[in-house]
């Protein structure tokens, strides 16, 4: 029997997804075609926010890749744009002259990017915010330039200002209204949130209307309508979406401000629907992709003659991911004559909620600084429930199992990835599924945006019953498997595994090779447990750590010299002088850490200038130890107990080099006036009558925390002692990438300094790291004395595997 013909134009998050409901209906029924003009398979837009900020990388926002058309039997043609819908032959042609027939044709060509037809929006840097060139486009362009402007204070806008900001650009929003996400949030929320983002970094032009993109052919600033003018080297456009619509009016087919649907999303031509944002149902245009998503499953049910209600429209829900920033809001928003409203705002806390009430029943909410209700709210929203039952489900107990018991299986958990209740609790059953990460692994549920995550936990708790177990709750170390940091290293250890492949084979890892997160982890941990053994795997390094140097926003690298506890010397000062001329190093400053940082370096000249500086690293790039700052203490300070400076120098020689989860500072100040910050270290030590303090798990970055005080001792020989011991022991227990701040808090300090205090578990650990910095090699040297690397790290164009 000859299959149906299904068209698909559109390879992106609503059309793809449609096709996999039509695949768990009946797999083999259709021969299926899928048209994409963007040259990638079907990949998570919601992502490239997270892309954008530096959380994950293009390559693992994959949806489906190549195989899966493959293995589906789709025919897929990608960088391919569909022209015209023959609809009385049944047919498409494309941009590349071909013909394809269909018995039935799917619409879902998204929405295009709004651009303010000012005069200069047609220059070079300005741009949308949609796709991946775009963001490719901003990466490359903050590599360069430093002033970046984005119009629009809406969630798009806002998530990319976020990710320039990372990118180190200095960021200007500006927006027309005079409250942030006005579409979303009332006053209070938006004026909350922008100043928790104005503490980010972000400066804001409120009831802004942009008049001209100023430049020659490239942007260099704009200039508003109240004559008001600011220079900019990027211009982001995030002022809205239209639905992408020519195609279909230009085929005849009946549009409105979206293609107009029934609730079978069929359009006024038999056999053609549409789905997605380009879609408009009940005169509602969507732009979010839960609703897509119910869309698609409403749309196969009907292609595949299945018995079904037909999609009735959604009420909305929005989070912002930005990190730091919890924002929340659900269906209405805006207070009328009629609706009531319970609200809590705590300033102190910086915490505000808003139930909206219509007619006594829920039917909106905003949260601000505390979103662990959204869920809830919006499943309460989205029933219509009656107000009492929202305060009676306030006071149940605080893990709302009570509300998840009380979901219809066919109501959805994981609005991003159309996730059920039924879906997941089958998951948990049939496959003894104990943790959110394993939920997610297997269903995809929380995989996007995770606002789903404290529901999916409530539904564990709720299926599980006293077998829950809240304290095993883990995060798998990324994407690519279920296994959380604890159970990979332990399988490690156990099996004995000693290279990233082995471990990905023999723990199941779902990908070929890993990802960006894994790999560098894996390295990190096979490094941590097997120092004598591992042979470390440059390439699953972040780039900073291959090149031994950072790199900056111009492609060239900066130089750090060792500068033991930032004492230096006359002959050194020369060297460094030296060198600076010898390869016209543009600037030269003293850094944080009391050393001195050559920018500008060429890749090419990096080994010749480690050659002629014959200095050891300063590991300025490294997850290990960076500094240790030091006051100059007795020697000449009148203040001054104690050497901090010989202390310091001590240190920094018996700990250089050593492999860390992140990053490790340290400080020594001679008396409490501190004034080498031993308060925001990782470990710092402060003199005092009769011996030293030691403080631990400070951070002065971006998330400021002071260090707790963990001991007092005597001598040197206990400082160093005490040092190996915490050292070694947040070594072998952190997630790769915790800073000390964030490890002392998650493990707790009495924890730590009850591990530490049993003098034989102090030893071990010391003989542990001991043999760890036994192996160590000084890396410039090791790049200066090996032609091979030389040749393919310094002078050869570098293929990136990590980031
Ligand atoms: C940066 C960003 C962050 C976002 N974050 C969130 C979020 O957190 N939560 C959320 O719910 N939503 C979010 N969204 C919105 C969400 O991504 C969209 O709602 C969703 O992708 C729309 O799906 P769609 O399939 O309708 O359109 P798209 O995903 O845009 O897919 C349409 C595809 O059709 C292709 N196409 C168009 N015309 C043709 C043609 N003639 N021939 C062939 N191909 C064609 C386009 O190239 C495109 O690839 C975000 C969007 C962006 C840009
Ligand atoms: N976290 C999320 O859920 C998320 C994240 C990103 C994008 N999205 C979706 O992507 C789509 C696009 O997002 P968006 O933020 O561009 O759309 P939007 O329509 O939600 O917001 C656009 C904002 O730009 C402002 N604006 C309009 N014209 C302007 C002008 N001339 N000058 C300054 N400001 C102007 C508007 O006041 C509005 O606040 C939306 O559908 C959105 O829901 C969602
Ligand atoms: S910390 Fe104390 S000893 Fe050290 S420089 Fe400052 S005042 Fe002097
Ligand atoms: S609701 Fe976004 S990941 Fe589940």
């Amino acid at each position: 029997m000859t299959k149906e013909k299904i068209v698909l134009i559109g390879n992106g998050m609503a059309g793809v997804r449609s096709i996999e409901e039509l695949l768990k209906i009946d797999s083999d029924r259709f021969h299926i075609t899928i048209f994409g003009e963007e040259p990638y398979p079907n990949y998570n837009r919601i992502q490239l926010s997270k892309v954008l900020q530096g959380d994950t990388e293009i390559a693992d926002i994959t949806l489906n890749d190549w195989n899966w058309y493959a293995k589906n039997n789709i025919q897929i043609y990608s960088g391919e744009k569909v022209m015209q819908i023959d609809a009385e032959n049944k047919a498409v042609h494309t941009d590349k002259k071909r013909v394809v027939a269909y018995d039935k044709l799917i619409i879902a060509t998204g929405s295009v990017p709004f651009i303010i037809p000012v005069p200069g929006h047609e220059k070079e840097g300005v741009t949308a915010f949609r796709d991946i060139k775009d963001c490719e486009k901003m990466i490359n362009t903050s590599k360069e330039y430093k002033k970046a402007s984005v119009i629009g204070g809406g969630l798009l806008g806002l998530e990319a200002a976020r990710g320039l900001l990372n990118l180190g650009m200095d960021v200007n929003v500006i927006h027309l209204a005079d409250v942030l996400m006005e579409r979303q949030l009332d006053e209070t929320a938006g004026k909350m949130l922008q100043k928790e983002l104005e503490k980010q970094g972000m400066s804001f032009l409120m009831n802004k209307q942009t008049a001209e993109i100023l430049g020659e052919d490239r942007v260099e600033g704009i200039r508003f309508g109240d004559g008001e003018q600011i220079e900019t080297d990027l211009v982001v456009m995030a002022a809205g979406i239209r639905p992408n619509t020519s195609l279909a009016k230009e085929s005849g087919i009946a549009v409105n401000r979206g293609i107009l649907v029934n609730d079978y999303m069929e359009t006024n031509i038999p056999d053609v629907y549409a789905v997605g944002e380009c879609a408009e149902h009940r005169e509602v245009v969507y732009g979010l992709v839960a609703p897509l998503y119910e869309q698609g499953k409403a749309m196969a049910a009907h292609i595949c003659d299945e018995p079904a209600a037909g999609y009735e429209g959604s009420v909305l829900s929005t989070q912002l991911k930005v990190s730091g920033v919890d924002v929340f809001s659900v269906g209405e928003i805006v207070e009328e004559e009629e609706t009531k409203t319970i609200k809590m705002f705590d300033d102190w806390k910086g915490v505000y909620k808003k139930v909206l009430i219509r007619d006594g029943k829920m039917a909106g909410a905003v949260l601000f600084g505390d979103t662990s209700e959204g869920n809830k709210l919006l499943r309460l929203i989205n029933k219509k429930a009656d107000v009492e039952e929202y305060i009676g489900a306030a006071e149940e107990a605080a893990s709302g199992a009570g509300l998840v018991a009380s979901m219809d299986d066919s109501e959805l958990i994981c609005g991003c990835n159309g996730v059920s209740k039924g879906d997941i609790v089958c998951a948990i059953k049939e496959k003894d599924l104990t943790t959110v990460d394993e939920v997610k692994g297997c269903t995809s549920a929380s995989r996007s945006c995770g606002g789903c995550k404290p529901l999916v936990a409530d539904l564990l708790a709720h299926t599980l019953g006293d077998s829950f177990d809240a304290s095993i709750q883990k995060e798998a170390i990324c994407g690519c498997t279920t296994l959380s940091r604890d159970e990979v290293v332990e399988a490690i250890r156990e099996k004995g595994l000693s290279h990233t492949r082995e471990v990905m084979n023999v723990l199941g890892w779902s990908t070929e090779g890993g990802c960006s997160k894994c790999r560098p982890a894996l390295n990190y941990y096979l490094g941590m447990i097997k120092p004598k053994e591992y042979e470390d795997e440059k390439e699953s390094r972040f780039v900073n750590e291959r090149m031994h140097g950072n790199i900056q926003k111009d492609g060239t690298y900066s130089v750090v010299p060792r500068m033991y506890g930032g004492v230096t010397s006359a002959e050194d000062l020369r060297k460094i002088a030296d060198v600076a001329d010898k390869y016209k190093v543009p600037l030269i400053k003293v850094t944080g850490g009391q050393r001195i940082d050559l920018f500008g370096v060429k890749k090419e000249d990096l080994p010749g200038m480690w050659a002629d500086l014959d200095m050891p690293s300063g590991y300025a790039y490294g997850k290990t130890l960076r500094t240790v700052k030091t006051c100059v203490g007795e020697s000449f300070c009148r203040f001054g107990t104690q050497d901090s400076m010989g202390l310091g120098v001590r240190m920094e020689k018996k700990f250089e080099r050593i492999g860390t989860p992140h990053k490790f500072k340290m400080a020594v100040s001679a008396c409490p006036r501190n004034c080498a910050e031993s308060g925001i270290k990782d470990l710092g030590v402060v003199g005092v009558d009769g011996g030293w303090e030691l403080y631990v798990g400070g951070n002065g970055g971006t998330h400021l925390r002071a260090a707790d005080l963990f001991c007092k001792v005597k001598t040197d020989e206990e400082v160093m002692e005490m040092i190996g011991a915490f050292m070694q022991y947040y070594r072998e227990d952190a997630v790769y990438l915790e800073r000390t701040s964030v490890w002392v808090e998650r493990v707790g300090l009495d924890h730590i300094k009850e591990v530490l205090a049993d003098k034989a578990t102090r030893d071990a650990l010391n003989a542990r790291i001991d043999e760890a910095l036994s192996v160590t090699k000084e890396p410039w040297k090791e790049v200066i004395d090996s032609e091979k690397t030389r040749k393919e790290l310094y002078e050869t164009e570098l293929v990136s595997a990590t980031k």
